[in-house]
């Protein structure tokens, strides 16, 4: 035995010789945040920690729930990442745009339009008066290993694997249970919906927002991306100092998001709507033009777009003791209501792409998907 440890040792220290050393990545160094004075939107702060006793759970039910009923938007603080860890992703994410090729970029175009796979290239967006988008996003499901990724981003592959399973498990979950405790729903009603072994397309997403030209703030009116809710349940996104991300306050204004140092912010998506009968709708953001002294600069985003699984029919819990006293707001029947699979399937596709008609509000267009009048503001 005592020959085998001693031959083992021998063998590690020879292989641990041999091994490359690990791999470093240029670390992506997060530009300042702005020094104008903007309006930002009051956001409620969720300590995630707190998630981990019952008493904690009770005051965050309250906090979470009213939130998502009321603003739609919050922070988490808390969330188990470091800020090293935080910098170690956005420093992954950005070899996808800044260290590709042009070619091999279009080799991991995703081909679907019912679903974003691997990268979207810029320009694929209508915005307006013909102009298109400068976003380049990579989508890659929090099942990794269902497609080939591009060589630069290769050997982090495990890391972003352990980002999608962090978002899912570790703010995901949580988030939903609170948000079911909300309703006084069993904690697992809406978990039971998201699973991470399903078959569903909860995400995380890499972007870049390219600068653009005068020309192009100027017709588009300093629109990046138009205002719109998500398609899926919860969005998470990892808040980055570049402004930019607004969301329609109830007064009908459009506010700032402002950046937290390593926080989350999470809003609901159409998705939530549905299975929550309204109770937490889903917030109407955009994105515009970063403020003066950040407008030169590329914006870096990463996200978690979670999705229920593609089977679930988008109907209310009706069961809910809280939507039995306020209310249902339905947005079509149960006999008619989609299932995930069909409802991400046609808000991908008409995406950027379909005819919007003018809505009755000022400033808002309207198309419709699967019966449901979906709504896109200006
Ligand atoms: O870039 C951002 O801050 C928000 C992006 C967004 O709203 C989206 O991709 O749905
Ligand atoms: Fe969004």
């Amino acid at each position: 035995m005592a020959s085998f440890g001693f031959l083992n040792t021998l063998f590690e220290l020879l292989f641990k010789g041999l091994k490359p050393a690990p791999l470093d990545i240029k670390p992506y160094v997060f530009p300042p945040t702005t020094k104008q004075n903007l309006e930002y939107a009051d956001l409620a702060v969720i300590d995630l920690s707190k998630a981990s006793t019952p008493e904690g759970r009770k005051e965050l039910t309250v906090q979470l729930s009213r939130a998502m009923h009321e603003t739609g938007f919050f922070y988490v603080i808390n969330h188990g990442y470091t800020q090293e860890q935080t910098n170690r992703i956005f420093g992954i994410a950005n070899l996808l745009f800044d260290n590709v090729t042009e070619d091999e970029k279009k080799t991991y175009t995703g081909k679907s339009t019912a679903v974003y796979e691997g990268y979207k290239p810029k320009q694929t967006w209508q915005i307006q008066e013909g102009v298109r988008d400068q976003i380049e996003h990579y989508n890659i499901n929090r099942k990794i290993d269902r497609r080939p990724h591009p060589e630069a981003v290769r050997p982090y592959l495990k890391e972003i694997q352990d980002f999608a399973y962090h978002n899912h498990h570790n703010v995901l979950f949580p988030v939903l249970r609170l948000l079911a405790a909300g309703l006084e729903l069993p904690e697992d009603t809406l978990v039971k919906q998201h699973q991470w072994d399903a078959q569903s397309e909860s995400s995380v997403r890499f972007m870049k927002y390219h600068p653009r030209t005068a020309e192009e703030e100027e017709k588009t009116k300093n629109v990046m991306l138009k205002g719109h809710t998500d398609i899926g349940s919860v969005t998470i996104l990892w808040s980055q100092p570049i402004g930019g991300l607004q969301i329609l306050s109830p007064d009908g204004k459009w506010r700032w998001v402002k950046h937290i140092d390593n926080a989350l912010v999470i809003n609901a998506g159409d998705v939530m709507d549905f299975l929550a009968g309204g109770f937490y709708p889903p917030t109407r953001h955009r994105v515009i033009q970063p403020p003066e002294d950040q407008k030169h600069l590329p914006r870096l985003g990463a996200f978690y777009f979670a999705m229920a699984d593609d089977d679930v029919k988008l109907v209310p819990h009706e069961e809910s003791p809280v939507l039995q006293k306020v209310g249902i707001k339905r947005l079509c029947s149960n006999d008619e209501a989609p299932t995930m699979e069909h409802w991400r399937k046609g808000r991908t596709t008409a995406y950027g792409s379909s005819l919007l008609k003018p809505g009755k509000e000022i400033n808002v267009e309207e198309e419709q998907i699967h019966g449901v009048t979906v709504k896109h503001w200006n």
